[in-house]
């Protein structure tokens, strides 16, 4: 086992620990969920809710959730992703988030830690696409996260998926979101309708857009922390922003009344028109990279 890396619980869940040049993160092994993130001395890049409940089979609030076969509500798809799935109620944001997932490998070396994870397959429901899925995360003097899609099937398939990511902010009144400027935009609180972007995005209201033609690269300029987290993006041009806002708080699960302030969700995605289509055989992947700097 790589140094650096220790087997740790919260609550019910098995986790893995990783400490690699002053950076700490957390994995729960269930949905190979990134729990934390951080830089000694700074405050956390990722957002973990103080309410946060570490069950068997049920999703963690905070962190990056990984929504996959489909983002978000399955009837709000492309119609070439509704009609591989017949079951009644599928969940929101696919069926792995709440799986258990095994770490497949570790590597090493004095630069980096690289851990692979994959959902295990006898917990696959058997509506899941013959897809072989790994989460690739590596820790070098940053955190890079890779989604890896492996057609292994005869037929080819749609997908969405996102890496459901929360980020810790100040205060989200305060914060602006740089490297949206003229993107087309669907907005599920104006009834799905389409709008595009005019320079930086603030935050005044509830807000769950999903953006696309994005470029490579987003910022989160947090004037009172003083910092930017600079997201790299590669093998996706389109993104989700959510921020639940007052009312919204109140009734979301694992979620205090007054948190919508400290968080962010930037969704790292293949959502809309930017589904991913996969050719029998075909691989692809979607990575992000999270790097802090000085404001
Ligand atoms: O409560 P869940 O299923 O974790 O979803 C949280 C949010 O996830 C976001 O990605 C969606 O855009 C929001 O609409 C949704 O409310």
């Amino acid at each position: 086992m790589p140094t650096g890396l220790t087997q740790i619980t919260r609550g019910e869940l098995a986790c893995w620990q990783v400490r690699h040049r002053g950076q700490t993160l957390v994995i729960a092994e269930q949905g190979a969920q990134v729990l934390e993130y951080r830089l000694d001395n700074e405050p956390p890049v990722l957002w973990l809710s103080e309410k946060a409940q570490y069950h068997h089979g049920q999703g963690i609030r905070g962190g990056v959730p990984v929504c996959w076969p489909w983002f978000g509500g399955l009837a709000f798809n492309p119609e070439t992703v509704r009609q591989q799935y017949t079951q009644p109620d599928p969940p929101a944001h696919g069926l792995v988030r709440a799986l258990p997932w095994t770490l497949v490998h570790t590597r090493q070396s004095p630069e980096q830690i690289e851990l692979a994870f994959q959902p295990d397959p006898d917990s696959l429901p058997e509506s899941c696409p013959a897809v072989q899925l790994t989460l690739k995360i590596i820790l070098d003097n940053a955190l890079t996260l890779s989604l890896e899609n492996h057609n292994q099937g005869e037929e080819p398939m749609a997908l969405t998926q996102a890496l459901h990511s929360y980020f810790a902010v100040s205060d989200i009144r305060q914060v602006t979101l740089q490297g949206l400027d003229l993107c087309p935009y669907v907005d599920a609180m104006d009834n799905w309708h389409s709008h595009r972007q005019s320079g930086p995005l603030t935050f005044r209201e509830e807000t769950d857009r999903l953006y696309l033609q994005l470029g490579h690269t987003l910022h989160i300029d947090d004037p009172e922390w003083q910092r930017r987290i600079t997201l790299s993006v590669s093998g996706s041009e389109s993104a989700v922003v959510w921020n639940p806002w007052i009312d919204k708080s109140q009734r979301l699960s694992q979620f205090a009344d007054d948190a919508w302030q400290r968080m962010v969700c930037i969704e790292t995605a293949r959502v809309l028109d930017n589904a991913l289509f996969l050719a029998a055989g075909e691989c692809h992947d979607m990575s992000v990279r999270f790097v802090t700097s000085p404001l």
